[in-house]
């Protein structure tokens, strides 16, 4: 194995084609028999458990039945839920790529990449920021004759349009630079703004500036844009494009527009070195009212078909708008995966991890998922590979559009040449139109057996699956330096209306066609089967949760205990299995370059996530399956006002609007307050004895209610004592104390 990891690519040539030295690595994971064994131990704690629950329920008749019933349910629930998640910590993979040796054997034969961007709201998603994914990426250390980005605007906007158009200019002096400096990040915005604090602009001084300048003016023409709301005129007449909007209506009314704004087939399309550019293309397929879009889904299939009559890439990256490339060189790592002569040949998409630029130290939202990114996606490519999600991703473009693996497989991209063209570039926009058009997919099996599924909110992940359960691997790669950097959601709503979409869809796909529980077997590893039943089941956590997070507190209001006393054995399992839970969790994410805090926040966030978003998804999505309601896909914000962004700075958390996912965190919060000041009263009143068997009758329920006082310090915060815009709305505080109020009083007159 050594040996291999240190021949390099020269020498390699020089030794032969006989020789097979391999252009991707896997390791397995260090210390995966303590983990094991540590499992084993959890799991004893968690069967000792049931068994306590099952053989202490109180007789009828008796005092906390029903809750002790209850109380067993939940147990059940994140027992199960807690083996489903021991798949993506059981065969931890992690991969590493060998990208000189690609360049030695394939340089001359690389396959063509199709990039595909998806914006949907100029007013969310600016299209500066657009602008900068767009650069970032068509400045891929690649040939750019085989490199082709298409924007897909499902807002229909000409500001868009127009952003796009100054992006092509600008890039005939960004392009250049980058390769010249060797640049990185390749995102002008971000390029800029490391340099900064770097302070670092030495020898390339007086390039900088200019660039800086031009990417400044830029910056200014686009943003006044965005605030007129209009294009100039002038800029109207400079180009013809300009003219399709004239028979648009609305953003959801409006005919397919598709312009080919650098054709990389025009000898005259270069840069100012005189090299050629890659081709960019700008797509809004057709929008009627009486049609349905299927949101992004419905956008990448118009762009798989109309890429394949511009360029045809045998290799596509789907990238949200959000997110720039934040390596040059992450094709040449997916390509790794893709040609290598002996262990390609099933792999149909790579995974690459991303990064935020706009978490705080803390992540006070959770936004970086650390356990998923950095453990559960590595166990998942143990299995068969990582689930899509929906960016930062290379697919091959057989796989994506709904080829079966055969054996036969192996990624033909030197027979899938670019379409040759005699035709003009305008003539063919106008010919290939009609693949963008609303009727185009009657009839056919787009959407189902073809390109992306249509029908869930997540359509990556049942994308990802239906693909697996076709026969294909995948592949996760989480390099040192990640190849893509994003912006996360900076307030409370968002994140749990982000993960209400996602909890939603995930529950969805279990009924699905493509269900892991049951179509999936046979056709991908238990393994795998049991990672993704971990991110279906996301909504139905919900239950267990919300009964932990109440009832308990109640009972300790009232004097039920609910747990095993002190004294008693049956005292060590809880306490062995909670405590080996979370010095386990904590410990695994500092590990993964968390802190502490970072920790404590991402516990408050899953506590919030599962009592409102999983709530509310899980109820939409029962409406969904009995008829009453149509799945959405709202939107994630990708801007913020200046105090917003102060606060998010200082990590002071941000409510925002009065939803009733506020309304439900707020309620729980105020309950858990009134059981928790209740019984520290009852314990001064009474003092002595009292307090001194209650410690010993309820211990664990005592500290459960804690806890949940303590996790909901910045809800309180945000109720009582923040008079800033973002702190919790007081209609929301109002609703919570009615509601919490009629909770204890129901609960007292039930017991
Ligand atoms: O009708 C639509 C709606 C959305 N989008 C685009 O889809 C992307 C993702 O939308 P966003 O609001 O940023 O949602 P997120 O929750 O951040 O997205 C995650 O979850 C989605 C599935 O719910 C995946 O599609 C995304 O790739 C994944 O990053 C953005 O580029 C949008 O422009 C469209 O093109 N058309
Ligand atoms: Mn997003």
């Amino acid at each position: 194995m050594l040996m291999v990891a240190f021949v390099t690519g020269t020498c390699e040539k020089e030794m032969g084609s006989d020789m097979y030295t391999p252009l991707f690595e896997t390791r397995r994971a260090k210390g995966r028999v303590l983990y094991r064994l540590f499992a084993v131990t959890v799991f004893t704690g968690i069967c000792l458990i049931w068994a306590y629950r099952l053989s202490h329920i109180p007789r009828t008749g008796e005092a906390g039945r029903w809750v002790w019933i209850g109380a067993f349910g939940a147990d059940l629930w994140f027992g199960l839920y807690w083996i489903l998640t021991q798949a993506s910590r059981w065969n931890v993979v992690y991969r590493f790529t060998f990208k000189d040796r690609l360049s030695n054997r394939h340089d001359k034969e690389l396959p063509g990449v199709d990039i595909f961007v998806c914006t949907a709201d100029p007013a969310i998603e600016p299209p500066l920021m657009v602008m900068n994914t767009i650069l970032s990426v068509v400045a891929y250390d690649y040939p750019p004759e085989k490199l082709s980005v298409y924007l897909s605007d499902d807002a229909g906007s000409d500001l868009t349009f127009y952003a796009l158009l100054e992006a092509s200019n600008f890039a005939k002096h960004w392009i250049p630079y980058c390769k010249k400096f060797k640049v990185e990040p390749r995102s002008p915005a971000a390029y800029f703004s490391s340099i900064c604090a770097n302070h670092d602009e030495t020898g390339q001084d007086k390039q900088l500036l200019a660039i800086k300048k031009l990417y400044k003016e830029m910056e200014e023409r686009l943003e006044n844009v965005v605030k007129l709301n209009r294009v100039p005129d002038d800029a109207k007449l400079k180009h013809k494009g300009f003219s399709e909007w004239e028979s648009y209506s609305s953003r959801r009314d409006h005919g397919a527009i598709l312009q080919i704004v650098t054709d990389g087939k025009d000898p005259r399309a270069v840069d100012v070195d005189g090299c050629a550019l890659p081709t960019l293309v700008y797509l809004a397929r057709e929008k009627r009212p009486e049609h349905h879009h299927n949101f992004k889904a419905g956008a990448l299939n118009a762009l798989l078909r109309v890429s394949v009559n511009i360029s045809n890439g045998a290799i596509i990256l789907t990238l949200d708008c959000d997110m720039y490339s934040n390596d040059s060189l992450s094709i040449r790592d997916a390509l790794c995966f893709f040609m290598d002569e002996e262990k390609s040949h099933d792999i149909a998409f790579v995974q690459f991890s991303m990064k935020y630029n706009n978490i705080t130290k803390n992540d006070i939202y959770g936004g970086l998922l650390r356990a998923s990114k950095n453990v559960e996606f590595h166990g998942a490519d143990g299995y068969g590979g990582p689930l899509y999600v929906g960016s930062c991703c290379f697919h091959r473009r057989d796989a994506l559009c709904g080829r079966k693996y055969t054996k036969d497989c192996k990624l033909e991209y030197k027979s899938v040449t670019s379409p040759q063209r005699q035709e003009s570039t305008e003539e063919l926009e106008e010919r290939i139109k009609y693949l963008a058009t609303c009727t185009y997919e009657q009839n056919t099996q787009w959407g189902g057996e073809m390109g992306l599924k249509y029908g869930c909110p997540v359509e990556d992940v049942i994308t990802g699956l239906s693909i697996k359960c076709r026969g294909w691997r995948s592949v996760y790669f989480n390099p040192k330096r990640e190849g893509f950097c994003g912006v996360s959601p900076t307030s409370l709503t968002q994140t749990l209306v982000q993960h209400k979409r996602w909890s939603e869809g995930d529950f969805q796909i279990l009924f699905s066609k493509y269900s892991p529980a049951w179509y999936a077997y046979g056709r991908i590893s238990i393994g795998l089967q049991m990672v993704y039943s971990c991110y279906c089941l996301w909504a139905l956590n919900c239950l267990a949760t919300l009964y932990y997070a109440i009832i308990p507190s109640l009972c300790l209001l009232k004097g039920v205990p609910l747990f095993p006393q002190a004294s008693s054995p049956w005292f060590l399992p809880f306490v062995y299995v909670i405590s080996a839970k979370y010095i386990y969790s904590l410990a695994e994410f500092l590990f993964a370059g968390g802190t502490v805090q970072g920790w404590w926040n991402e516990q408050r966030i899953w506590l919030y996530k599962r009592t409102s978003s999983y709530l509310l998804g899980f109820i939409d999505s029962i409406l969904k399956l009995l008829g009453f309601a149509e799945s959405g896909f709202v939107i994630t914000s990708k801007i913020a006002d200046d105090d917003v962004l102060d606060r998010h700075e200082k990590e002071i958390m941000e409510f925002g609007d009065s939803s009733s996912m506020l309304t439900i965190l707020a309620t729980i919060a105020m309950l858990n307050l009134y059981c928790f000041v209740g019984v520290v009263k009852n314990v001064i009143m009474d003092a002595g004895a009292a307090a001194d068997s209650l410690y010993n009758t309820m211990p664990l329920q005592i500290l459960l209610c804690a806890v949940l006082v303590l996790i909901n310090f910045p809800l309180y915060r945000g109720l009582f004592f923040r008079r800033d815009k973002g702190r919790l709305p007081s209609s929301a505080g109002l609703r919570a104390f009615v509601l919490a109020f009629l909770a204890c009083s129901c609960f007292n007159f039930l017991h």
